[in-house]
């Protein structure tokens, strides 16, 4: 894992109206827009969306994107906010290790499987533990490449608790390279993102690499 890593700009809240890449704005399509776009898709497939077992498809799908996407409507930094200060000088390692993790790749929207471990060194205060977890599920529920995911969660994480150091670790399958396209499954893409005495102290982020169990750490 190379320590030479560009810094990951962290992707600002999207409301329900944003404005797009000239910076106009854009009303967010309604749920019936949403419906009548995946009848379309399922007629370009070459299927009739008014047979019955494809009738309600468009409700679901429109209901399944609002699970999978509702990252875009809660702000991860707020989640980070409610701290703990009696710790009794507890400075070591907190490590959240195996954190199921479901995004969709945002070239092809299909889903990428995979768990994270997110680790800080906490500077006089910690954070409820639940926490951590939370932040990996919002920057997961958006239209995600794994690079940015990981530089988006090691940051919200180190800007909020200013702790001594950050490190996160995401192992994922990608659906758009097992189920199609080049097709190899069984691929896994690990990304790390290592921040403070993680970056600069080897002891440290070995420590971390051995507890998630990297045995090339
Ligand atoms: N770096 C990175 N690449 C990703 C991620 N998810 C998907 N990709 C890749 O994004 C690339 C998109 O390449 P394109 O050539 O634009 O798209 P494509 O023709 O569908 O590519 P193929 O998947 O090779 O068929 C592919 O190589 C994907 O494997 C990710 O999280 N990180
Ligand atoms: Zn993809």
């Amino acid at each position: 894992m190379s320590l030479d890593r560009p810094c990951g700009a962290r992707m600002p809240l999207v409301p329900r109206d944003y404005r797009d890449a000239a910076g106009q704005a854009v009303v967010r399509p309604s749920r019936e827009d949403a419906e009548r776009a995946v009848r379309t898709l399922i007629e370009w497939a070459g299927d009739d969306p008014d047979r019955e077992g494809l009738i309600d498809t468009p409700k679901r799908v429109a209901a399944a994107y609002e699970e999978f996407f509702a990252g875009y409507h809660d702000d991860p930094e707020d989640m980070l906010r409610r701290t703990f200060e009696e710790v009794d000088g507890y400075d070591e390692m907190v490590l959240l290790r195996d954190i199921r993790l479901e995004s969709h790749c945002e070239h092809h929207m299909v889903p990428i499987v995979g768990k994270a471990h997110v680790a800080y060194l906490p500077n006089n205060r910690v954070v409820g533990i639940s926490k951590l977890a939370r932040v990996v599920e919002v920057y997961a529920k958006r239209l995600q490449i794994q690079e940015k995911l990981t530089a988006q969660v090691a940051n919200t994480i180190n800007d909020v608790l200013e702790p001594k150091g950050v490190a996160v670790v995401i192992e994922a399958a990608h659906q758009c390279m097992t189920t199609r396209g080049v097709r190899k499954p069984g691929v896994t893409m690990v990304t790390s993102r290592m921040l403070g005495a993680f970056r600069t102290c080897s002891d440290t982020r070995r420590e971390f690499l051995s507890m998630i169990g990297d045995r090339g750490g």
